[in-house]
C-alpha cells in the first residue's frame, strides 16, 4: 500500500489552494509547560479538494486548522492560501466548529445575514442570499426561530449555513458533527457532500471518525501521535455515485486500512 511518507515535502503548484510548508508550532502557556503541538507538517491540499485530518487526540489537528485560519500566529514554517501567506483571519476562509458559534439573542435568519452585513452587503441582498442558503440547508421555515428553539442538528446547520453564505473558497471544519446523533450526523455528511459538489471549495475536516473520514474525503490525512507530524496521506478513491458506497468492498476495505494506521498511534503521544 502506497503512502506519501511522513517527511515528504509537498511542493505548491498552479492546482494548489493551501500550502503548508514546514509549520511547526509550540503552545507556551504562561502557567505549565510548553507543548510541541505540531512537528514540521507539510501538506498541500489541492484547488476545491475535500480532504479529511484524522489522528489521535491531541496530535494537533485542531491546531494545523486554526494556524490556517489565521487564529494562531505562523511562528514557524509558512501557510499559503491560494497564493497569499496566512497572517490573520480572512473572509476567504470559513470557520465551523463543532459546538455551533450562533448569536443565541438573533434569530437564524439574523445569525446568517450578520457576516454579510457586516462585509457592507446591502440589507436586501443579504436577506436574499441568507433565505437561499436557509433552503440549501434545510432550515426553511426556521428563519424566524432562535437557536434555543432548535435541535442540535438544526443548530448546527444554522452554523454552517452561517459559514457558507459568505461563500469561502476555503471551508475549515473542526469536528462539525461531532456532538450529533448517528442518524443526523449522515444526514448532515449527505448534505455537506452535496453542497460541497453544488459549490466547490477546498474543504478541511477534521474528524476523530475513520469511517466519517472516508466517507466524505478524497484524500485523508493521518497524523501520528503528539507531536503531531503526518504519518500517511490516503487516496480514498471511493466511487461515490453509487447510492450503496458505503457497503463496497473498496469503502471496506479502505476504513480498515486507515483504522489499523490509527491504531498504531495508540499509546504513543509525548509525555
Ligand atoms: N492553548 C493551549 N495551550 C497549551 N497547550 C495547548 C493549547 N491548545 C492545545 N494545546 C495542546 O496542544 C496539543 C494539540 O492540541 P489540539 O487541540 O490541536 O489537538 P487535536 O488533535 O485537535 O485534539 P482532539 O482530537 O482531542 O480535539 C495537545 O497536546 C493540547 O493539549
Amino acid at each position: 500500500m502506497e503512502h506519501a511518507g511522513p517527511g515528504r515535502v509537498e511542493t505548491g503548484s498552479e492546482d494548489a489552494q493551501i500550502v503548508v510548508s514546514g509549520v511547526s508550532h509550540v503552545y507556551r502557556p504562561k502557567h505549565g509547560r510548553q507543548v510541541l503541538a505540531l512537528d514540521d507538517i507539510n501538506l498541500t491540499v489541492r484547488r476545491n479538494e475535500f480532504v479529511a485530518l484524522l489522528g489521535p487526540s491531541g496530535c494537533g489537528k485542531s491546531t494545523l486548522l486554526y494556524l490556517t485560519g489565521g487564529f494562531l500566529p505562523v511562528e514557524q514554517g509558512t501557510i499559503c492560501v491560494l497564493g497569499e501567506t496566512v497572517r490573520k483571519p480572512g473572509p476567504d476562509r470559513g470557520i465551523v466548529f463543532q459546538h455551533f458559534a450562533l448569536f443565541p439573542w438573533k434569530t437564524v435568519r439574523a445569525n446568517v445575514m450578520y457576516g454579510l452585513e457586516r462585509k457592507g452587503v446591502p440589507r436586501r441582498e443579504a436577506e436574499v442570499r441568507a433565505a437561499e442558503i436557509l433552503v440549501q440547508v434545510g432550515l426553511k421555515g426556521f428563519e424566524d426561530s432562535y437557536p434555543s428553539q432548535l435541535s442540535g442538528g438544526m443548530r448546527q446547520r444554522a452554523a454552517i449555513a452561517r459559514t457558507l453564505v459568505l461563500d469561502p473558497a476555503t471551508l475549515l471544519m473542526d469536528e462539525p458533527f461531532g456532538a450529533l446523533d448517528a442518524q443526523t450526523r449522515n444526514l448532515m455528511q449527505i448534505e455537506l457532500l452535496a453542497l460541497w459538489r453544488r459549490s466547490p471549495k477546498a474543504v478541511v475536516f477534521v474528524t476523530h471518525d475513520v469511517h466519517e473520514a472516508v466517507y466524505l474525503a478524497e484524500r485523508v490525512v493521518v497524523m501520528s501521535a503528539r507531536p503531531g507530524r503526518i504519518k500517511a496521506i490516503v487516496e480514498t478513491g471511493i466511487d461515490r455515485s453509487d447510492p450503496e458506497f458505503v457497503k463496497s468492498r473498496a469503502f471496506v476495505e479502505k476504513v480498515d486500512e486507515i483504522w489499523h494506521l490509527i491504531h498504531e498511534e495508540d499509546g504513543k503521544a509525548a509525555p
